[in-house]
């Protein structure tokens, strides 16, 4: 028998820890965009393709994340052991809760989310460590990305330990592959990957909110 423990599944992490400085004093993770939570959101677009979903967060941000939570998808909240140590900190802490072999992660701000793209991101990392997509001229999409949970866990681990706090280090440890703009595209178009930072991108989802309601748009 292996002494590893055998593991298949999906899940979806989603990160939430932040402060949402740019967002002024309320916690965007929980802002209502249009009638729901914007983590909600995320969840809601997420529970299609994946088998269990955590959502990580800071301690004081529990009660909060647990409403905006309610009567959607089954959903646990992880919580950072040590707060404000980053985002690839509050990935380390989310894939540890999840029991499933690859991870979708993404951040709570990205309410577009598209699950065509993610479920291609899991069929793209399989007998990988981790699937991530590049636009032209842009970085990783880190915060988008799908990987194999206990190697991730262990990379990001390694990384803390150096004193890095970039996503990209312990995705560059992994064994990953590039999906790059025009493969996104063949699944998504690209506001998937929008994310909500400022008062103004927030005006701007609702108002792609209310297109996708009116019809307009693609
Ligand atoms: N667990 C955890 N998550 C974080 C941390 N910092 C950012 N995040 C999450 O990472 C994602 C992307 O970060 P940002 O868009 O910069 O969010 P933010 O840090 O809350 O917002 P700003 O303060 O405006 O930069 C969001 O989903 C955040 O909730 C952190 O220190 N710990
Ligand atoms: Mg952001």
């Amino acid at each position: 028998m292996s002494p590893e423990t055998e593991r298949d599944g999906r899940a979806g992490v989603i990160i939430a820890g932040g402060h949402s400085t740019r967002f002024g004093d309320d916690d965007k993770a929980v802002a209502d965009l249009a009638g729901t939570p914007m983590l909600r959101r995320v969840v809601d677009r997420l529970e299609p393709v994946v088998d269990e979903i955590v959502v990580n967060c800071r301690d004081e941000q529990v009660p909060a994340i647990r409403e905006a939570l309610e009567g959607g998808p089954e959903a646990s909240v992880a919580v950072d052991p040590v707060p404000d140590r980053g985002p690839m900190a509050g990935i380390m802490t989310g894939l540890r809760d999840a029991a499933s072999e690859y991870a979708v992660v993404v951040a709570c701000d990205m309410p577009f989310v598209d699950p065509d793209l993610v479920d291609h991101l899991f069929e793209r990392a399989a007998g990988c460590e981790a699937a991530v997509p590049r636009l032209e001229d842009q970085w990783f999409q880190t915060t988008q990305a799908v990987y194999r949970t206990e190697a991730m866990v262990d990379a990001c681990e390694r990384a803390l330990e150096r004193g890095e706090r970039r996503i990209v280090e312990p995705l560059l440890e992994l064994d990953y592959v590039v999906v790059d703009e025009k493969e996104v595209r063949e699944y998504a178009s690209l506001e998937t990957f929008e994310n909500v930072n400022t008062r103004e991108e927030f005006a701007a989802a609702l108002d792609r909110l209310a297109d996708e309601r009116d019809g307009i748009g693609d």
